[in-house]
């Protein structure tokens, strides 16, 4: 399959929508920011989340808080949270802008702080875990920490996870050690008895997985 055709003739499918990642950051006074999901992403979140009615949504990773309006406007419908963390307080201030704008404001607690430490304070358990951060070696490091923060069913979803196999030329001077973390990452999750999992080609990769009842 080609995939370049492939994905041109799906955005062509979606290109009304109203929420584009496009226009969003467009929409975004601060212009130095953690780059943001792509469409398809933002549509897989959406669909997951009217599939499982997650209450409870966490994510690691802001940024201008492209991805965490995506899932506002589907929790929207039937009244769930997300807490979302962001370590650059800039970066959360312009978020929390967006979050107003995008008139979600209500649906998302902004926590500004680093990630590990933030989610080692919380005794709270969760739905939905959306691991964005950029700093790529905490995929692993934090995964005993989202098994014990999701509840059982619950979905961890992780973003970027086919940069090992990505030719990014030099877009990013650490990604010999991202690519590494990543799949230090990937090879624990699929080998996890905790999960059921997969990794789809969208966006930079996405992985879904489902923590198991039992
Ligand atoms: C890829 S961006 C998130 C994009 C966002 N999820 C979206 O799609 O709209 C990653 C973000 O993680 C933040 N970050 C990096 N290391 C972090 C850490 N240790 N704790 C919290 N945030 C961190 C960066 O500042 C950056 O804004």
């Amino acid at each position: 399959m080609d995939f370049a055709k492939a994905s041109a003739y799906i955005e062509s499918l979606y290109e009304k929508r109203k929420l584009s990642q496009k226009q969003y950051i467009e929409d975004t006074e601060l212009k130095n920011f953690g780059p943001v999901v792509d469409d398809d992403v933002a549509r897989m979140l959406q669909v997951l989340i009217t599939m499982a009615r997650p209450r409870k949504i966490l994510e690691i990773g802001t940024s201008i808080g492209f991805s965490t309006v995506s899932m506002a406007k589907a929790i929207k419908h039937y009244g769930g949270t997300i807490v979302t963390i962001e370590m650059d307080a800039e970066v959360a201030k312009q978020a929390a802008k967006n979050f107003e704008r995008e008139g979600v404001k209500e649906q998302i607690e902004l926590r500004i702080g680093e990630a590990r430490t933030v989610t080692s304070g919380m005794n709270e358990e969760f739905d939905l875990i959306f691991q964005d951060v950029g700093d790529k070696k905490l995929y692993g490091e934090m995964l005993e920490d989202y098994i014990r923060l999701l509840k059982p069913g619950g979905l961890l979803i992780a973003e970027d996870t086919l940069f090992p196999v990505f030719d990014f030329g030099s877009e990013y001077d650490d990604l010999p050690q991202m690519c590494e973390s990543l799949d230090i990452f990937n090879k624990k999750i699929a080998d996890c008895p905790q999960f059921e999992s997969t990794l789809l080609p969208i966006g930079d990769g996405l992985t879904v997985a489902v923590k198991r009842t039992s």
